[in-house]
């Protein structure tokens, strides 16, 4: 039985949170087919895909079966081959990593108590997120919100369910993660000269030799290290970064036994003219199944490039909680794609996440109110506004 929109199950007091329950109604609502439960698990994986086709032309399936609200569309969909070949490449399955505690919030001006973070951690492992990126073990001075890691490391470090990696730029970093109880680190290097400066101090030749030290000492007590490339696509001082700058960086970080590695739109500027290129190097030299993707949403182009990224095989997203974030050494760079409306489009596109919306929703509804601001997710946006509206739907 297919679950698309992921609030079959949901125990009795999350329905019964506003959020969800707007949540809840408005898939009833809306979507009155959803009322009738039928198995849909016959044929392909394209024949358990969802389609949006907008609020009245919703369609559960195949959308060449004849499951349509409005008949207006059937006559046009008798072609199967434009949907293999739109859907073509794209995996069953997208492992999202969570980086709001850490990237969504080391931008935050003011400081947000460790409890908060704690809270935030508790909450998205209970979403079903099976990566959340907990915090950063770097120099206070550097990034003061994440003074606390410490604080939060050993609150956390045994919560079950999820990997709770941490950053650490050096190998005085890996020490303090370690003995706060981390058991996953990353190591972020940059294809840009200048932003590893600004960033961490050191050119990326000198980056790569630290990262050497510590993935070495991580080895050697089995954790797993993750390795991110900052600037994938441009930099704010040197404009377009070249594709093989990148592809070269990764491979280093991939060659040093990083297991996996997110290529990350530091400032949001890039497309799909630009990303596909950039992945179309970096493919060449690090297997597909070891990238993730980490786009920011400037210029909001994060749900594009992570769809043409899926095209290209990628099955590893890095998302925040409500859009949170931005570096605090990139200026411009706004927050992180929000991790509600990549649930949302992979929902949509009958990708399994095993990540619950409703919670998620009511996650981000969290963090907002303590950061006193509304959510950068749309999804959660659009879905906060059904109550108000829920009689014109
Ligand atoms: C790398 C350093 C430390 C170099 O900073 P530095 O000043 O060159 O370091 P240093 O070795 O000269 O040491 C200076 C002081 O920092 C201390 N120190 C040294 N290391 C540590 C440590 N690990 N933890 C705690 N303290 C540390 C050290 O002990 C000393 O303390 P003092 O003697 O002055 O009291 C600094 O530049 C730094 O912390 N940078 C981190 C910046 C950062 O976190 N940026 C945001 C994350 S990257 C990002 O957001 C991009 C990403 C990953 O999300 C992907 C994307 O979006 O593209």
């Amino acid at each position: 039985m297919m679950r698309p929109w992921g609030t079959v199950g949901l125990k009795e007091e999350v329905v019964a949170h506003p959020i969800a329950a707007n949540y809840e109604e408005y898939t009833r609502e809306a979507f009155p087919w959803k009322r009738h439960t039928r198995d849909i698990s016959r044929g392909d994986s394209f024949n358990q895909r969802t389609l949006s086709l907008g609020r009245n032309h919703r369609v559960f399936g195949n959308i060449c079966d004849s499951w349509y609200l409005s008949d207006q569309y059937e006559s046009k969909c008798n072609d199967k081959d434009i949907t293999n070949k739109i859907l073509k490449g794209i995996p069953k399955f997208v492992k999202i990593v969570e980086v709001g505690p850490r990237d969504g919030l080391q931008n935050e001006k003011n400081i947000v108590s460790a409890s908060v973070k704690i809270e935030l951690i508790h909450r998205l492992v209970s979403c079903g997120l099976s990566v959340v990126e907990a915090t950063s073990f770097v120099s206070p001075k550097w990034v003061p919100q994440l003074a606390d890691a410490k604080d939060v490391m050993e609150v956390v470090h045994n919560l079950e369910g999820a990997r709770l990696p941490v950053l650490t730029p050096n190998l005085k970093g890996f020490e303090a993660a370690i003995a706060a109880g981390a058991k996953d680190i990353a190591v972020f290097a940059s294809a840009s000269e200048s932003f590893s400066k600004s960033n961490i101090n050191c050119s990326i030749e000198e980056s790569l030799v630290r990262y050497r030290a510590v993935t070495r000492a991580a080895k050697e007590l089995s954790i797993p290290v993750r390795g991110y490339v900052s600037c994938a696509i441009g930099c704010p001082v040197e404009g377009a970064i070249p594709p093989s700058r990148v592809a070269y960086v990764a491979k280093e970080l991939y060659n040093m036994g990083c297991f996996e590695i997110s290529l990350g739109d530091t400032i949001g500027v890039g497309t799909p003219g630009t990303v596909v290129p950039m992945l179309e190097a970096v493919i060449a030299v690090v297997p597909v199944e070891k990238l993730a993707v980490h786009f920011h949403d400037t210029y909001g182009q994060s749900l594009s490039n992570i769809l043409v990224s899926l095209q290209m095989g990628i099955s590893i997203v890095d998302s925040s909680i409500a859009g949170l974030g931005g570096c605090p050494y990139a200026k411009g760079a706004s927050g992180n794609v929000a991790t509600e409306d990549v649930v949302y489009m992979l929902n949509g596109l009958g990708v399994k996440t095993n990540v619950d919306l409703a919670k998620l929703l009511m996650a981000g509804d969290f963090i907002s109110k303590h950061l006193g601001r509304p959510s950068g997710s749309k999804t959660a946006v659009a879905l906060s506004r059904v109550t108000a509206d829920a009689s014109k739907i």
